[in-house]
């Protein structure tokens, strides 16, 4: 198809976070440089943040994250990178599979490679000039999800032909997101028992992002309230719950692991924790929850600790998420002939 084609198709681009290129504290520290120095990650005014981050941050943390990410990395990459790309693939089977051949799904990353601008422009070079961004954050937040537009809008802002764009902003109540999450967490009891409550945890933000009009909280709620609701928990059975803290400022309450600890202070000898805002596992995941939170609650008096995977490659999800493409694709030419 000639680059100047009018009727090449369109493209769905899924947009995950990124990790750096590798465990390693001189990856590590060009992508935290990356990712501390989006405006709408860290919202203190410029003046007063950047030197704090390239002054004290940048050469600690690196080393220290680093340590974390060699803890989970696999030999095919990060954990969030290797399922990002598989989603991708798998996601463009299923829109092939369900007759929208025309349309190319690639996956892009806002922090590190490939980058959304990488893809836009690999996309223009295609002839392809209708994209379909698709975050893997059910829960919008202005720190992750407007975080995305913005990126592909300084693309935008470079580009002599503009694509036509559609973004998804959230689906955290889409009914079959909540049932291949219940799905997981059925089979999971199936294979390994039920544990007394169920622990879902979100990844944080401040607090003061909810007070300036931020839904991501609300949103988090509403998905762990259906869960719940589709799996028959009574509500002391469950928690939602917010982790991953940075800095000394308030953020989403309650957090994670003092919930773990106070709960097993309380006598809960066993507990299952899954992350249902990451569509993907990775260093939140694996290490924060899987490793640190499972040691802080046995060192506070519990006895099994059962870390439920995230959705991953899982059939169901990747069938929710063709579908909910396929709905935002309407009106596209995305079938063949
Ligand atoms: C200042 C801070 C941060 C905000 C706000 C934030 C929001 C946020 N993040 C995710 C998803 C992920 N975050 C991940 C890693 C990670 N997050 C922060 C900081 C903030 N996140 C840092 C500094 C890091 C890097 C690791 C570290 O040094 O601690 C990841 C994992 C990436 C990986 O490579 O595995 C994900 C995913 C969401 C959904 C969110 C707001 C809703
Ligand atoms: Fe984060
Ligand atoms: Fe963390």
């Amino acid at each position: 198809m000639p680059p100047s084609s009018p009727s090449a198709g369109a493209a769905v681009l899924w947009c995950n976070l990124g990790s750096p290129a590798a465990p390693t504290a001189a990856a590590v520290r060009p992508y935290l440089a990356q990712f501390l120095g989006d405006p709408r990650v860290v919202e203190i005014p410029r003046a007063a943040w950047l030197p704090i981050l390239h002054g004290i941050i940048l050469r600690v943390r690196p080393a220290k994250s680093a340590a974390k990410y060699a803890t989970v990395w696999t030999p095919q990459g990060s954990p969030l990178a290797v399922h990002t790309e598989a989603q991708s693939r798998l996601l463009g089977d299923g829109l092939a599979q369900a007759g929208h051949g025309q349309v190319q799904v690639m996956h892009a990353m806002r922090y590190g490679e490939p980058s959304v601008e990488t893809r836009l422009q690999q996309l223009a070079d295609a002839g392809i000039h209708r994209v379909l961004v698709l975050q893997a954050y059910p829960q919008y937040s202005g720190t992750t999800t407007a975080s995305m537009v913005d990126a592909v809008n300084a693309w935008c802002g470079r580009a002599r032909r503009v694509p036509e764009l559609r973004f998804v902003a959230d689906y955290h109540d889409d009914p079959a997101y909540i049932d291949a999450l219940a799905r997981s967490v059925e089979r999971h009891w199936q294979a390994h028992g039920r544990g007394a409550m169920l622990v879902m945890s979100f990844h944080g933000i401040p607090a003061r992002n909810i007070k300036l009009g931020d839904p991501y909280e609300q949103q988090c709620l509403r998905t762990a309230e259906l869960l719940a609701a589709r799996l028959g928990l009574p509500a002391d059975a469950w928690r939602a719950t917010f982790q991953s803290r940075f800095g000394a400022a308030e953020w989403l309450q309650p957090y994670t692991e003092p919930t773990l600890r106070e709960l097993a202070k309380q006598g809960l000898k066993s507990v299952d924790v899954m992350c249902p805002g990451f569509p993907a596992d990775c260093l939140e995941t694996l290490e924060e929850i899987a490793m640190e939170a499972r040691e802080a609650f046995l060192e506070s008096g519990g006895e099994a600790f059962h870390y439920i995977p995230c959705l991953n490659e899982d059939a169901d999800w990747m069938a929710a998420l063709t579908q909910l493409a396929e709905r935002h694709l309407q009106g596209w030419p995305t079938r063949a002939g």
